[in-house]
Formats: C-alpha cells, sequence, structure tokens
C-alpha cells in the first residue's frame, strides 16, 4: 500500500469521528461560517503581492520532522507580510502534524486568501473547511474520481470557497477538469515515491485552459525558478518546506521574495 493509500484509509477513519463528535448543523453555526471567502485570485492576481502560497508544513511523509517549534500566528504574519498571496495550513494530523486549530490561528491573525490543506474525500470535510474560516479548498486528482472533483467542486463552490484542483500529470489533468474550478495546482512531486521534478510543472503549463490560475506546487527553493515559472505562464506558486526548514520562516521568505 503507497503513502496516499495509507493517507487516504486514515482519512476515512478521521472523518467518520469527526462527524460522530460534531453534527453539521454545529458547523454551520460556527462564526466563520457566515463570512464571505477571499478572492483566490484577486489575492494572486494583485501587483501588491507575490503569487507565493506560503505553507505552514510541521512534518511530511517524504521529509519527516521539518519544523517542530514554529508558532502559527507569528510565521503566517510573517509570510503575510513578506506578500505572499495565500496562506497554506495543514489540517492533516496523523501525517504532517497539522490541525484545525493552525487553521483557526492562521484565520485569526490574517486577512488574506487560507488554503485548508488536507485530503478532501467527503463534503462534511469542505463544512469543516468553511467553518474554520478556510477561503480555498484543496482536491487531489489522483484521489478522488473525476464525479467526486466536479461535485466537491460544485458544493465548495456554494458555499463560496474557492477550489484549487491538484494534478501530477497530463491524464489526471484531462480526466478531472470541469467548471467547478478556479485553479488548476501542479505537483511537482509524486505523491507515489515522493521525488520531485520542477519539469513536471513545464510540462504541463500549456495544457491548463486559461480560464483557470495556474499554479506550481512543491520543491521550489530558488528565486530564479519563480521567474521561469511565470514566464512559462504561472500565477501562483505553493512553497512550505523551503521557508519552513530554516529557524526563522519569516526572514526567510522575506529574503527570497527581495530576490524575485
Ligand atoms: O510533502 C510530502 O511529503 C507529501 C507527501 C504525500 C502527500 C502530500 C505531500 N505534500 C503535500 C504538498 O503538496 C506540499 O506540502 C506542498 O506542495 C509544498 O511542497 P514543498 O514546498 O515541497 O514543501
Amino acid at each position: 500500500m503507497n503513502i496516499l493509500d495509507k493517507i487516504v484509509l486514515r482519512k476515512k477513519e478521521e472523518v467518520a469521528a469527526a462527524k460522530a463528535l460534531v453534527s453539521v448543523r454545529d458547523l454551520e453555526n460556527a462564526v466563520h461560517f457566515k463570512r464571505t471567502p477571499h478572492s483566490f485570485k484577486d489575492f494572486l492576481l494583485a501587483a501588491d503581492r507575490t503569487g507565493i502560497i506560503a505553507e505552514f508544513k510541521r512534518r511530511s511523509p517524504s521529509k519527516g520532522l521539518i519544523n517542530g517549534v514554529a508558532d502559527v500566528a507569528e510565521v503566517t504574519q510573517a509570510y503575510n507580510h513578506a506578500g505572499a498571496s495565500a496562506l497554506s495550513v495543514l489540517t492533516d494530523v496523523d501525517f504532517f502534524g497539522g490541525k484545525k486549530e493552525d487553521l483557526l490561528a492562521a484565520r485569526a491573525a490574517n486577512n488574506i486568501p487560507v488554503l485548508r490543506k488536507d485530503f478532501m474525500i467527503d463534503e462534511y470535510q469542505i463544512l469543516e473547511a468553511k467553518a474554520w474560516g478556510a477561503d480555498i479548498i484543496l482536491l487531489i486528482a489522483s484521489i478522488l474520481t473525476p464525479q467526486q472533483i466536479n461535485d466537491f467542486g460544485k458544493f465548495a463552490h456554494n458555499l463560496g470557497l474557492n477550489v484549487l484542483l491538484e494534478v501530477h500529470n497530463l491524464e489526471e489533468l484531462e480526466r478531472s477538469i470541469c467548471p467547478n474550478l478556479d485553479a488548476i495546482g501542479v505537483n511537482n512531486r509524486n505523491l507515489g515515491d515522493f521525488t520531485v521534478d520542477i519539469q513536471t510543472s513545464f510540462n504541463l503549463v500549456n495544457q491548463i485552459p486559461d480560464e483557470f490560475l495556474k499554479i506550481s506546487e512543491s520543491a521550489i527553493s530558488n528565486p530564479q525558478t519563480i521567474k521561469e515559472l511565470k514566464i512559462a505562464g504561472f500565477n501562483g506558486f505553493l512553497i512550505g518546506e523551503n521557508f519552513m526548514k530554516t529557524d526563522h520562516p519569516g526572514t526567510a521568505i522575506k529574503e527570497f521574495v527581495a530576490q524575485i
């Protein structure tokens, strides 16, 4: 069984446990449920923003522990002040060391879009995302059917949430594309074997229809790469480990942004 299969299996148990604990009505009554989410597009294309989607990531299956001490409010505020267009906050507990409270803290400390970074397999998680103050949800093509992507995208849009579809190859892109999406992210990391290759983004960018925002995800560590990805047509750049592996992620992003 590969890591994605393990994550999805565990996620099913996690979602079942959450449903038993918190009702849909409780989620709908949460304070954030009534807020109007930020437009991902507005912030990604804003002239005074960088296009960087800066991720708060404590650990990962590929790297193990990345940062065990960072404070989510402090780091995400620093990301925001450095010009991040959006924040990505992992809420997966078992594999990434994230939690709901991280998303709530990032939301409370910032007024820019926040992506709930998790493995969405059930509409209930989209309601959670809205209740916890997220603006964007992630749909990963390799773990969902085209029907699920369409239905989850529609469900999220009906809640005013933005939808980022993640693909890793042309086959995933072609089978998953549907109108209920805002952005398409090309993951440079193969989630089956963890190999990374930025060329994956360059190979796929022209296959993504221009009506969608184009995001390059993972393994970005060089400011020069951002310049090349922009020229190729990307609007956004999801970066986690490169900042989080340092003692001061807020300083790391500032120095990175000065070079793009
Ligand atoms: O990062 C992993 O090891 C990983 C393993 C299995 C599924 C997903 C995984 N990562 C999720 C991501 O998409 C990244 O956190 C994100 O793109 C940022 O990547 P990076 O800049 O390389 O930290």
